[in-house]
């Protein structure tokens, strides 16, 4: 069963054509990923699913239900959330506090949120703190932890969300190689632990094929190819549109 449905979607920046008449599907449960040279329309794509962008034309259904005319917190309210490929973090406030803030309940000022926290949230915060490894930085400010530290905050607090599925913006990007195998663990059992679909944009090919179990590649805005990490790897469209990008 299909989670995410993209119909015929075209986005244009003036005479940029950034995304042409696109279609993918997502299945429920998978670990889907979305490749592409720079400038492919990849991000272009994530805004339009979450509603960052009004589509110029095309449907976009999450779980059936067509959300291309809704903005961005009615769609994160259905359980679709994006990270970003710069983390958007609060740099001067400890994990715990960005946990909490990201809640989506948190929609009043700092100063109320803060003044009213149920210690049932402040236990989620700390057990998904403890999940991607960050439990003992839990009172460091998050400007203080490192950039892949930050990810995985910054995946934290969409995880606060209860979010059926996930799209990621490069989740191992500007990541200490030696650490990306601990990104890429822990994405895994966000998949399998809490049955989240994930939509992965990712630049470094041995990353997604070890991730995704389906791979949509992009070129010049529009759908190349889709397959297996296998099918893709071995794609000649594939292959062409990486060698010609460089
Ligand atoms: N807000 C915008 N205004 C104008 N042009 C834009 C805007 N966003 C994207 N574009 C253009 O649309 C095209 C696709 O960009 P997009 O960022 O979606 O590609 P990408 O595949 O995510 O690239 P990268 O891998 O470098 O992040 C590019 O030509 C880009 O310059």
């Amino acid at each position: 069963m299909s989670i995410l449905e993209v119909n015929n979607v075209s986005k244009s920046f003036g005479g940029v054509k950034a995304n042409v008449d696109i279609s993918m599907s997502v299945e429920k449960g998978k670990i889907v990923g979305l490749i592409g040279p720079n400038g492919s329309g990849k991000t272009t794509l994530f805004n339009s699913i979450v509603g960052t962008y009004p589509v110029d034309s095309g449907s976009i259904k999450f779980n059936n239900k067509e959300v291309s005319e809704l903005p961005v917190p009615v769609i994160a309210k259905l359980g679709l959330l994006r990270t970003f490929q710069q983390t958007r973090i609060y740099g001067k406030l400890n994990c715990i506090d960005n946990m909490l803030i990201s809640h989506k309940g948190s929609d009043e000022s700092l100063i109320t949120i803060f003044s009213k926290i149920p210690k049932n949230l402040t236990d989620k915060a700390e057990n998904l703190l403890s999940f991607v490894g960050l439990y003992q930085k839990r009172k460091l400010r998050a400007g203080d932890l490192s950039f892949g530290q930050q990810k995985l905050l910054e995946l934290a607090m969409a995880l606060m969300n209860e979010p059926e599925m996930l799209l990621l913006d490069e989740p191992t990007a500007g990541i200490n190689p030696t650490l990306i195998n601990g990104i890429i663990d822990r994405l895994i059992k966000v998949n399998q632990d809490f049955g989240i679909t994930l939509l992965v944009i990712e630049h470094n090919m041995k990353v997604i094929m070890q991730l995704a179990e389906d791979i949509f590649c992009l070129a010049h805005g529009k759908m190349l190819a889709n397959g297996s990490p296998d099918e893709i790897k071995n794609d000649k469209r594939v292959i062409d549109a990486y060698l010609g990008a460089q």
